[in-house]
């Protein structure tokens, strides 16, 4: 509140003066009433209620669509590029969405009163878990395809998400302001392909706002309200579906929830089922796009709750929230995703390990997707073995990392998560140290196998003959070929079963550049196959590094080895005494470089005729590095921003 409120500064001052907490308890009482009036929800009964997603493939708009819709709806103020929905630092600066996001929007149309939930989802395919459960908490889904490039794989897979929740699908073309626009085509594409109402398609740009409206109109009359409550909400018990939650340094963890049915409101005692933890009810609201609370929230609506939970990982995402005096069956939530890209994070320097790992603790609190481990390696001390979903998961999160906890990481190549089955037993290899040595192979009969996915492909066909090229490099088998209907210029869409290792490092930038940008890929998950792997040694100086060690498969072992030891040479400052670069598998070295030893220039200032003691200081020379290098075998020592700059070349 601005001091002009009192008749005076004066007055104010002497308010603050006579007692600073009543003043304080007042203004927040004030704000609450003012700028934080409750929202009356009997104004939005269920049927006047809709909740829905956008979904597309990255950078078809959602994000921009999702302003404009905010904007029209006078939720927001207007203003180009907002992005008001992608509040994380690394989401405005890579200009994509991470966490999915929410907004309530009051909306007036043909003289009612609606309350839209909009949900914005990430478009990238290391993020499907945050769509899948963003449309659970759905009822109807705008699928955004962009104008210029039609149909992509990522636009099939969420639409597939889409229509197995029995949502409601409107199709929206966007960028038709563009040039290269082909809205017609585009729209005709999609609705044979996805076998929707001819009629239902809307054409739009989300840049300029046109035709913006109608998608509005479309969502209150085309997608369904929640289904209607059997009696009235307050007499049913409360079943709240809790679908994502974020931290708040003051109240704790802030859970956002969907009724399912029954009602909620500040007071009530509710029990979270999957910790059978009791919580007391202190606020409730929607998100507009800022927190506004309301009298409660009951079923259909969804909102944020705040309950006094401390940690994060008390908010357990699709956990079911019921009352202490009404418990109630469970929902069924959601499939826990299982990381498949794994990586160890060390601090670049030793004693800030527990700050690291306080760090990243803090940060997976608000990823479930992630998972954290201890590990400690001889080369690189203490650090963490961190689970993702992927390789755009982990360049994120290392970028999290370092904007929102100002702390520089070593992150070890990543590894997939390898089966070994030997002498009977199973278990998931996901440190290559853990990985059995070729004399334990063959000591114990074992099968080695490695996690495969269902890839596609969607190129335009001049493209066809480098991606054929590159996915038979990355040990791909074709599994399905098409032309995509209505398509110009002709594209194909190609499916794969391929290695999961093969496409976690550079794959995405090999596409992009032997398609010019212009493929779209998307995998997922599949099955486990039987593989000729090894276990790849990095040796410096003849002692392995464990955190170098990788596992890959034979064919490919020549090549990594020759890299990686090249690489390892540019980065390793030069000794007095000769180094050797190794990989090995087992004993037996497949690569080597060295680097030669650093030379002082000992006869430095002897000229002409000194060639005698020329001779001796260079035999000096020689025994002491002779005496120097045996001294050195159990000392070399890796600078750790060696492994730094090797790890982020
Ligand atoms: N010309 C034009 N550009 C648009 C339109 N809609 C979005 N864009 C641009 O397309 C780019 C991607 O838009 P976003 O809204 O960030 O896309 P997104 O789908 O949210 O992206 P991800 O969150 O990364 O999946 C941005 O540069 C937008 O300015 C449009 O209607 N016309």
């Amino acid at each position: 509140m601005s001091m002009s409120m009192y008749r005076t500064p004066c007055a104010a001052v002497s308010r603050i003066r006579k007692s600073p907490l009543a003043f304080l308890a007042s203004e927040i009482r004030n704000l609450s009433t003012t700028t934080r009036r409750c929202i009356n929800m009997e104004d939005y009964p269920t049927e006047k209620i809709r909740n829905f997603s956008v979904v597309a493939h990255i950078d078809h708009g959602k994000s921009t669509l999702s302003d404009r819709l905010l904007e029209l709806t006078n939720t927001i103020k207007p203003g180009q590029n907002q992005q008001v929905l992608d509040k994380l630092e690394v989401e405005r600066e890579r200009g994509i969405t991470v966490k999915a996001n929410s907004s309530s929007m009051l909306y007036d149309y043909k003289g009612d009163k609606y309350l839209l939930n909009l949900i914005d989802t990430p478009g990238h395919v290391d993020f499907s878990y945050e769509v899948s459960r963003s449309l659970g908490a759905c009822d109807g889904a705008l699928l955004l395809v962009d104008a210029t490039q039609g149909i992509q794989a990522q636009t099939l897979s969420v639409f597939e998400l889409a229509s197995q929740r029995n949502l409601k699908i409107i199709p929206v073309i966007n960028k038709i302001d563009l040039p290269a626009a082909e809205p017609d085509a585009v729209i005709e594409q999609v609705l044979m392909q996805f076998d929707l109402d001819i009629d239902s398609a809307l054409p739009i740009s989300a840049k300029s706002g046109l035709n913006v409206e109608k998608v509005l109109h479309a969502i209150v009359d085309q997608i369904p309200p929640p289904p209607p409550s059997p009696t009235p909400p307050r007499q049913q018990p409360l079943k709240a579906l809790l679908f994502d939650s974020y931290f708040d340094k003051f109240r704790g963890a802030v859970s956002l929830i969907k009724i399912e049915s029954g009602s909620i409101q500040k007071g009530d005692v509710v029990v979270s089922h999957h910790s059978k933890s009791r919580y007391t009810v202190g606020e409730v609201g929607v998100l507009n796009p800022a927190e506004k609370p309301t009298t409660h929230l009951q079923h259909g609506q969804v909102g944020y709750l705040v309950c006094g939970m401390k940690e994060s990982s008390e908010a357990h995402i699709g956990d079911t929230i019921y009352k202490q005096s009404q418990p109630v069956e469970p929902l069924p939530g959601f499939q826990p995703v299982k990381p498949m890209v794994f990586a160890g994070v060390f601090p670049v320097d030793n004693k800030d390990f527990l700050r690291l790992e306080e760090n990243v603790k803090r940060l997976t609190l608000n990823d479930p997707s992630v998972t954290v481990n201890r590990e400690s390696s001889n080369a690189l001390g203490q650090g963490c073995r961190v689970g993702f979903l992927g390789q755009l998961h982990l360049d994120v999160f290392r970028q999290r990392l370092e904007d929102e906890h100002d702390s520089e990481v070593i992150i070890t190549a990543p590894t997939v998560p390898y089966k070994v089955i030997q002498g009977g037993e199973e278990r998931i290899v996901r440190v290559p140290s853990d990985f059995p040595e070729p004399h334990e192979l063959s000591n114990k009969k074992a099968s080695l196998f490695e996690p495969y996915v269902n890839a596609e492909v969607i190129v335009p066909d001049e493209y066809l003959g480098s991606v054929i090229e590159l996915m038979s490099a990355h040990r791909g088998d074709q599994v399905a070929f098409n032309y995509l209907e209505n398509s110009n210029p002709p594209r194909v869409h190609l499916k794969y079963h391929v290695p999961l290792a093969e496409i976690v490092t550079d794959f995405y930038a090999k596409l992009k550049s032997a398609t010019s940008g212009y493929a779209s890929f998307e995998y997922q998950q599949a099955d486990y196959v039987a593989s000729d792997l090894v276990k790849l040694n990095m040796l410096i100086h003849h002692r392995p590094v464990d955190a170098l060690a990788m596992i890959v498969h034979r064919s490919k072992s020549m090549d990594v080895a020759k890299h990686w030891v090249s690489k390892l040479k540019d980065v390793i400052p030069k000794q007095q005494f000769e180094v050797a670069i190794q990989a090995a598998i087992g004993q037996k070295p497949i690569a080597r470089e060295t680097i030669k030893a650093m030379r002082m220039n000992v006869t430095e200032g002897l000229y002409g005729g000194h060639f005698d003691r020329k001779l001796k200081k260079l035999n000096q020379q020689k025994r002491g590095k002779a005496k120097l290098k045996t001294k050195a075998v159990g000392n070399i020592h890796l600078p750790q921003s060696a492994f730094y700059d090797l790890m982020k070349s």
